[in-house]
């Protein structure tokens, strides 16, 4: 896949200028599912994709997104890509585990120091690494976005310190690394869809939940929560999947344009998520939302007190994976 990237690009691009265009691309609809809303940063990568593929095929690709989980969940949507019943979705990695357990490398505990790590991570050698197991799924990653840097909200205290998550009824994702993680931290940890966790916390049945600012102001989330506690425990990447049965069914070409664009959409999105991260945060606080900050020493504690959810779980997403994962890393860090 990646030295057809190289070599496409420059192809593609020689391609665009000189040859002409068309002889493989058909007529398509593609259809996008997505769990958050389009106001999401997600929304401005898919029109910056949707954009390329026009301008690339002369209109003859329609894309057609929906929001707010309205085709499903993210696992739902990743399972009719797998049947090849439906093109794309652009989903997190950590409801997948069940399908490729090396994706829950990504939700161990406090990971990834920035959103610069990420970046070099998920467009380096490891993100190509996981990228090439996901054929036997039948999935195919076209690029890396962002969900990004996870903080925790809550309808009953701020959370100040380790003992603070006490006994709160916390949602996770469907996840046993984040169930095990938020079980740990001293919490009542429920894992749950997405699309069900806004109602959940409006009828109490739950009084708290984890996910990035921009998630939190564009899923209306301060609606139904008081507090917002800066941990950001985790770092989610989200995947731009395609179905494999169909994508074999596309010429090279295409296949390139898939990949060009959702590149494209990629970069589009991780600046729209970064820039609106901040605005999101003051929108939460502006909506009524009570935001602290954890202390270093408090936050340390809280640290030490999940990282044995790194041994617990490095057997089930692989050894290897986990140990890639650590080299990489250390390649960054020194
Ligand atoms: O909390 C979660 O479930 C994720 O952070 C969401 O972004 C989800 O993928 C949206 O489909």
């Amino acid at each position: 896949m990646k030295t057809f990237v190289a070599t496409g690009l420059a192809a593609t691009l020689m391609f665009s200028v000189a040859l002409p265009a068309h002889a493989e691309i058909s007529q398509r609809t593609i259809t996008i599912s997505n769990g958050v809303a389009e106001d999401h940063p997600v929304g401005d990568g898919v029109a910056a994709m949707t954009q390329c593929t026009t301008e690339r095929t002369d209109g003859a690709w329609t894309l057609n997104a929906f929001w707010s989980s309205a085709l499903g969940d993210d696992l739902q949507a990743t399972q009719a890509l797998r049947s090849g019943t439906q093109e794309m979705v652009i989903t997190s990695t950590s409801p997948l585990v069940g399908i490729e357990p090396a994706l829950g490398v990504f939700d161990l505990p406090f990971l990834f120091a920035d959103a610069a790590e990420a970046d070099a991570i998920l467009d380096g050698e490891f993100g190509d690494y996981i990228n090439d197991m996901l054929p036997e799924s039948n999935l195919v990653n076209l690029a890396w976005w962002e969900n990004g840097f996870r903080n925790l909200t809550n309808s009953v205290r701020p959370v100040e310190t380790l003992a603070d998550f006490d006994g709160m009824r916390v949602r996770v994702m469907q996840n046993n690394i984040f169930l095990d993680t938020f079980q740990t931290l001293g919490t009542n940890a429920t894992p749950m869809a997405f699309g069900e966790v806004f109602t959940a916390l409006e009828t109490r049945a739950i009084d708290a939940q984890e996910n990035p600012f921009v998630t939190i102001d564009t899923s209306q989330f301060y609606e139904v929560q008081d507090y917002l506690s800066v941990t950001n425990h985790a770092y989610t990447p989200f995947m731009v999947l395609f179905s494999k049965p169909i994508f074999d069914t596309y010429s090279e070409e295409e296949q390139q344009i898939l990949i060009d664009c959702a590149i494209i959409g990629r970069d589009v999105q991780r600046a729209a998520s970064r820039e609106l991260s901040g605005q999101s945060l003051q929108r939460v606080i502006d909506a009524g939302m009570q935001v602290n900050e954890i202390a270093d020493d408090a936050m340390a504690e809280i640290r030490d007190a999940v990282q044995g959810v790194y041994e617990r779980h490095a057997g089930e997403i692989g050894q290897e994976v986990v140990d890639r994962m650590m080299a990489a890393l250390d390649e960054i860090r020194n």
